[in-house]
């Protein structure tokens, strides 16, 4: 498969990182990048930037090699039925699908595109916007080492990219795909409680983030596994000893553990 025009449907939050990565780097002219949206003025940023926007998914199948799906879950049946059509003429090996959607299988892909058509499915996660996402991957059997490095390469544009099968795409969103939740909601209750204890916010998210850094280049590159990490941070019957105490009399570990797995079912029920 000879790649020279990438489709895009869907150009929300994701999409525009994923775009905004590959303008960024040079990776892909924007006059080889093609964009759907059924809201035209969600383009027009791209279109700025010399991206071809499109008026029909007609007009997008019919010009690109390399599809990206970018839309959310429950929108994907009425979109699959509409496109597959549109690629119903082209030879199974002359286009890629890439779907981003949590949930979306190669099963329901393969059902409603073609068995054997070629895919690959994508988790990647809100911090791609600045070139610091972390991406997984996961391709059918018949995609080529040379068409998912490509693939690769485009993520790589926005961050990190790690190969997983696709058993595990579904585990691998309370990892990186949703975590940035958590862990915004994490530096909201650290300033929430500085603010309360009347310090400045501002000062409060600013040494917080500083930690989540230096704390994430420890866990990289010191070589010493998590619970060395704590116990390095907890002195025996002191404040980090008082902090981690709370947090196992109510359930803290068993709480984050049931939350990936509700992650993970909520995958698994958005598969159509
Ligand atoms: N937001 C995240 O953190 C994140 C992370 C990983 C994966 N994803 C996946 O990425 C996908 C998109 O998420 P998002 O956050 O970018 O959503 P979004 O709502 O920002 O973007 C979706 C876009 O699709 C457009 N759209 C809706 N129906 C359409 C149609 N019929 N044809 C063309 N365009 C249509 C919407 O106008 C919107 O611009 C989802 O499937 C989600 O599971 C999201
Ligand atoms: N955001 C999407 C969701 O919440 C998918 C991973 C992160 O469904």
């Amino acid at each position: 498969m000879k790649n020279s025009n990438f489709g895009f449907i869907g150009i929300g939050n994701m999409a525009s990182a994923i775009i905004g990565g590959i303008l960024s780097t040079n990776f892909i002219k924007p006059e080889n990048i093609y964009m759907y949206n059924h809201h035209p003025e969600k383009m027009q940023h791209f279109v700025d930037a010399g991206c071809i926007p499109c008026t029909s998914l007609g007009e997008l199948a019919e010009t690109c090699s390399t599809i990206f799906l970018c839309i959310k879950p429950q929108v994907f049946p009425d979109v699959l039925l509409k496109l597959q059509p549109l690629v119903a003429n082209k030879k199974a090996n002359d286009v890629l699908f890439v779907s981003i959607a949590a949930g979306i299988t190669f099963q329901n892909l393969q059902s409603a595109l073609g068995a054997d058509r070629l895919y690959v499915r994508a988790m990647p996660n809100t911090p791609l916007l600045l070139g610091k996402g972390a991406t997984s991957l996961s391709r059918t059997s018949n995609v080529s080492s040379d068409d998912f490095k490509q693939i690769c390469d485009i993520f790589s544009c926005c961050g990190l990219v790690r190969e997983v099968p696709e058993e595990q795409i579904n585990a691998v969103i309370a990892v990186s795909g949703s975590s940035p939740a958590y862990l915004y909601l994490l530096a909201k209750l650290a300033c929430d409680y500085a603010e309360q204890r009347g310090m400045d916010r501002k000062t409060a998210l600013d040494l917080f983030c500083q930690t989540m850094t230096g704390s994430a280049e420890m866990l990289l590159n010191s070589g010493k596994d998590p619970q060395t990490l704590i116990d390095m941070v907890t002195s025996k019957g002191g404040t980090t000893f008082a902090l981690l105490g709370v947090l196992r009399e109510h359930g803290f570990d068993e709480t984050m553990l049931a939350s990936f797995a509700a992650c993970e079912q909520r995958a698994k029920e958005l598969s159509m």
